[in-house]
């Protein structure tokens, strides 16, 4: 991005815009009471791209390249970048490089990179590579629970007792996913309650932040305002996150509805890549960049330059011979 012109640069940043232009503050503020909808005036967004967004690639991405990548997010203001999994690799071959991607990367001060860890192994595993964080994660179906991980929801839940006590005792904050919130690939409708359940569950083990995964994106404003409104009930609704995939072009909406409910940190993908591997059909994270379009449009702050994040897409879009899911990006690279 280094040879764009000003304007163009403008457009990408809000933050920069406001500097220039003081009075688009007060205009985007006004946007904000317009909606009728409270906001949060900071979200925190939580980057998956290199875990999330890379774990489905068939061919093995080369571990410098996964490096590279995060050491680019690192740069953008990002303060939460998910580096990889210590998951078996007889599973998830493309994670199989955890141990050289953390070892490697250049931990920018302030930024957190968590990995996940699904048992006692990954989690041992993870701490002698240099972890110092970690998430787990769970399922709000059974199905799903067995093909992802092999084990039944209370099976999980045992082990990932055993994972959050360890890690206490070691200070390691853990975060905790609960998957197909708003669908199942296998169950279809899967019930508010249980994905409250789960989630209780593990906040009440000690993970100080859940993030509930519309793993095959097939939520709607509907489903997610429905899901949360039971989740808010038995989780505060700081300690919640959401993590949209975009399979059905849904989860702007979705995000904006979590956003009204109260909700303030977000999950995305850079340049939207990603998907589950066992999740078949669906498609990558909502794209990183689109999600700080929206937000800063709306005058929300996140503290992320939205072109670095652009670099970093194009960077491993390249890498991947790809083109960007992001339709910021694209709009972006029409404009140049
Ligand atoms: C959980 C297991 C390991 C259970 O797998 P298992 O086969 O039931 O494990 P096991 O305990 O029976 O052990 C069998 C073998 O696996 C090894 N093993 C056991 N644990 C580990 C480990 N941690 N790391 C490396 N190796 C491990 C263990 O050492 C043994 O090796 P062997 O003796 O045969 O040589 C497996 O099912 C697995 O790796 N699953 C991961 C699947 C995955 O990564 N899915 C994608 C992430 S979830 C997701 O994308 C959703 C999310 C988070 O993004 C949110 C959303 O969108 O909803």
């Amino acid at each position: 991005m280094g040879n764009v012109p000003t304007t163009v640069k403008h457009c990408l940043s809000y933050q920069q815009l406001i500097e220039d232009y003081p009075w688009l503050r007060r205009w985007l503020q006004e946007e904000k009471t317009i909606t009728g909808h409270e906001y949060p005036e900071f979200v925190k967004l939580v980057e998956v791209g290199p875990r999330d967004g890379l774990q489905n690639e068939k061919e093995i991405v080369p571990t410098g390249v996964k490096i590279q990548l995060i050491d680019m997010l690192s740069g953008t203001g990002l303060s939460v970048i998910e580096a990889t999994s210590f998951v078996s690799s007889k599973w998830v071959p493309q994670m199989a490089d955890h141990t050289d991607v953390l070892r490697g990367i250049q931990r920018a001060p302030n930024v957190q990179y968590p990995v996940l860890t699904p048992n006692m192994q990954g989690f041992q595993d993870a701490v002698a590579a240099g972890a110092t964080e970690v998430a787990v994660f769970g399922s709000a179906s059974e199905t799903f629970s067995k093909k992802n991980i092999n084990c039944t929801i209370e099976e999980s839940m045992l082990r990932f007792e055993e994972v959050i006590n360890t890690a206490k005792e070691r200070q390691i904050p853990v975060r905790g996913y609960v998957s197909c919130a708003l669908g199942c690939p296998h169950e279809g409708h899967i019930e508010p309650s249980k994905v409250a359940e789960v989630a209780k569950r593990l906040y009440d083990m000690g993970c100080y932040e859940i993030s509930l995964g519309d793993t095959i994106g097939v939520g709607t404003p509907g489903s997610m305002y429905k899901m949360l409104q039971v989740v808010m009930k038995v989780v505060p609704i700081d300690a919640l996150a959401v993590h949209c995939h975009d399979t059905y072009g849904q989860a702007l909406p979705n995000i904006l509805t979590a956003l009204q409910m109260g909700v303030c940190v977000v999950d995305s993908a850079v340049a939207g890549l990603g998907g589950c591997p066992y999740a078949q059909g669906s498609s990558g994270n909502v794209s990183t960049e689109d999600v700080l379009y929206m937000l800063h449009g709306m005058g929300i702050e996140t503290g992320v330059n939205l072109a670095k994040v652009i670099d970093a897409g194009y960077f491993i879009c390249n890498a991947l011979c790809r083109k960007t899911n992001s339709k910021v990006a694209q709009a972006i690279c029409r404009t140049l």
